[in-house]
């Protein structure tokens, strides 16, 4: 049973809360949740694998990097109230736990990312002393989060040197400061140009089925004070057609080693469509996000979603015949011919990809020894 923390107080904003913070005192982490938004400003507390696990099914807690951040404060506490007072049973009992906790969601590489660094640090210390143990996993929790934070400041560095005052920006689902710690990815160049002034004119796809983009990145942006206009997701080729949109700034799941970029369900139709109309699609990855281990978009192992996703939910009466068969993956692989940049935290990777990602990797290892 989650625990509501707080309501939506008159005058608040919704970029003055994290979006996941652990609450060490209470063994919680404490989250925004985020199938309330716009309507109200919720907070829970995650206590048990069980919660952590349901909160990130359910899409309480989305988006790639803020997933990971919530699945390395979740294994921290885990691990933290562990029993075990040996070395072996503590290992068993952690990589149990990580495994339930990594089932979650499939696509988004930051969950298996976030726990298997998660797992590195305890197998550092193997055999060493369990309750010295929990306080390296509980900073390298904490590096986790405080890390993305700072990625996703260099993913916006990076990204406004791609765009001028002015423009127009397409953005599709949220990869904005709801799906990460702070900043963004995608909406990272968008929240930086505004603090120099830009005045960037966003739009922001409505993204069907589960509505990101309207319930989340058009509020967020909105709250502020960003020029956001709200599309339908049928709507990006007039736009562009219109000359209003200079750039594509998405957000992804997983990059494959060649490019081929996965993120939410119609990212490739928006990026099929700006090709038509010459508009660059840049993906804001960051590299936590890049999988070389995968080669191709057809290696992404694509979430299934429920079918009452697309014929009910949001609506107040069903809106598709009962027994309609449906189908509803959760993202899409969008193909590297398709993307003009891919935006990480050590530079902007360019075509042909399997080589300026590595590129990007050898310059991650020699700045951070990671
Ligand atoms: C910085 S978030 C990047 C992606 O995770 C985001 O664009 C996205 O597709 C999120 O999907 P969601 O199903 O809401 O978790």
């Amino acid at each position: 049973m989650v625990i509501h923390m707080q309501q939506k107080k008159e005058n608040d904003n919704i970029m003055n809360y994290d979006t996941v913070r652990l609450d060490d005192e209470n063994n919680a982490i404490i989250i925004i949740d985020q199938t309330k938004l716009p309507g109200s400003i919720e907070l829970i507390a995650l206590k048990t694998a069980e919660e952590i696990w349901d909160a990130i099914y359910l899409l309480r807690v989305r988006g790639a990097p803020a997933i990971g951040v919530a699945a390395a404060f979740g294994i921290y506490l885990l691990a933290k109230q562990s029993s075990a007072s040996d070395y072996d049973t503590f290992h068993e009992e952690f990589v149990k736990q990580k495994e339930y906790l990594d089932s979650a969601r499939p696509t988004a590489v930051n969950l298996s990312w976030a726990l298997n660094r998660m797992q590195g640090v305890l197998e550092a210390h193997a055999g060493e002393d369990v309750s010295k143990i929990k306080g390296y996993l509980k900073a390298e929790a904490v590096e986790i989060w405080q890390e993305d934070i700072r990625v996703c400041k260099k993913i916006g560095e990076y990204g406004l040197t791609l765009v001028k005052p002015g423009d127009g920006i397409l953005t599709h689902c949220n990869a904005g400061q709801l799906a990460t710690s702070k900043y963004g990815t995608a909406t990272a160049p968008i929240y930086l140009g505004e603090e120099k002034g830009y005045h960037f004119k966003v739009f922001a796809d409505e993204t069907r089925p589960l509505l990101q983009g309207a319930r989340l990145t058009a509020f967020e942006l909105q709250s502020s004070g960003v020029d956001v206009t709200l599309i339908c997701d049928n709507m990006s080729a007039t736009v562009m057609k219109n000359g209003w949109v200079n750039a594509v700034f998405v957000g992804c799941d997983r990059v494959a080693a060649n490019g081929d970029t996965a993120n939410k369900i119609g990212t490739s139709v928006v990026a099929a469509v700006a090709k038509y109309y010459n508009v660059p699609v840049y993906i804001c990855a960051p590299t936590s996000t890049i999988d070389l281990n995968t080669r191709t978009g057809a290696d992404i192992h694509i979430e299934q979603r429920p079918a009452e996703e697309v014929t009910e939910m949001w609506y107040k009466e069903r809106m598709a015949p009962e027994g309609v068969k449906v189908f509803n993956p959760a993202f899409d692989v969008t193909d590297h011919e398709l993307i003009a940049g891919i935006v990480t935290e050590y530079g902007i990777a360019r075509a042909p990809y399997t080589e300026s990602l590595q590129e990007i990797f050898k310059k991650r290892e020699q700045e951070s020894g990671r």
